[in-house]
Order: structure tokens, then sequence, then C-alpha cells
């Protein structure tokens, strides 16, 4: 393992909720790529049935101060796999433009009630660079051997 740390970039971050006060925002580790997302809703706990969703408030809003990197909002892999608690859209886009609460939304893929308590960490925000495509509009795309094919054209092995 390398002896230097991950690359860091500017991020204001604007607390919203007292739940964090006595809670730790920051990385797990020093190499941890995801920045851990709490739960601050006001009950104690919340429950979600079986295909349950429900969008969760994280306490924060943030800022980013690089204009091509926008915030990922991905699963943790242990409440995935143990409780079936996977993100509702597959991942969340924070746009470096966007200043509201960042809510989590969280769906219940299990077949059985799963729940989570006040506070706890339900998913984690990566920053990731991205680009806008500079659109040019055409009637004709260059060859390429795959041409047409897709989902699964290649066969399986
Ligand atoms: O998991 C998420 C996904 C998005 N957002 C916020 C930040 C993001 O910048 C904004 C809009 O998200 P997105 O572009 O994915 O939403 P949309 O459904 O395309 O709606 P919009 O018309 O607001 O762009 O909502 C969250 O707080 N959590």
């Amino acid at each position: 393992m390398s002896t230097k740390s991950p690359q860091k970039i500017p991020v204001k971050i604007k607390f919203l909720s007292s739940i964090l006060h006595s809670l730790n925002l920051d990385y797990a580790t020093s190499f941890s790529a995801g920045l851990d997302l709490r739960a601050c809703f006001k009950e104690n706990q919340l429950t979600f049935k079986p295909r349950e969703r429900k969008k969760i408030p994280t306490g924060i809003a943030i800022e980013i101060l690089e204009p091509s990197i926008a915030g990922f909002v991905f699963s943790r892999s242990g409440l995935g796999t143990k409780q079936g608690l996977v993100i509702t859209q597959g991942v969340g886009v924070i746009d470096p433009d966007y200043r509201g609460e960042i809510f989590v939304s969280l769906l219940n893929i299990s077949e059985e009630d799963q729940t989570i308590i006040q506070g706890e960490r339900i998913a984690q925000l990566i920053f990731l660079p991205f680009f806008q495509a500079q659109i040019i509009p055409t009637d004709n795309l260059s060859y390429s051997t795959r041409g047409n094919g897709g989902f699964g054209h290649t066969g399986k092995l």
C-alpha cells in the first residue's frame, strides 16, 4: 500500500441536523473512497416493508468547488448484502450546482421488514470527475467491429 494519501478536492459542507453533532462525518479509514452518509430522520428508527422505498434526509448540503466533479451516492455493501437495503435508482447523482439537502432513496429488496436507526450510516458519497458531451449532430457514425451488437452479443465465455 502506498504511503501517499488520496487526492482531496475542496467541498463545503453545511450541517443541517443536530443529529450529526455527536456523530463523526469523516472517511472511515484514510483510504476510504466513500464518505458515509447518515440517516437524519426525527424518529428513533425507520422500518421498510418488503419492496418499500423511502427518501431519507442525510442532514447535509454540499457545494463542490470543482466544476467537473459530481457526487455519486452508492449503496453500502453491508446494508445491501446483509439487509437488502439498496439505493432505489441504482446510483444517486449529486450535481455540482445542487445546494439542497442530500437525500438517499433506499429500497428494501429483501422478503422481510428491515429497520435502520437514527444516525446509522446508510450510503456512501463518492466524488468522481465527469465530462459533458459537446453534441455533434450527424447521420453517419463510423464503422466498428462491434457495430450494433450489444446485450450479450459476444457470448458468455
Ligand atoms: O440520490 C440522490 C439523487 C439526487 N439528489 C439531488 C441532487 C441532484 O443534483 C438533484 C437532482 O437529481 P437528478 O438530476 O438525478 O434528478 P432528476 O430526477 O433528473 O430531476 P431534476 O429535474 O431535478 O434534475 O437531486 C439527491 O439528493 N439524492
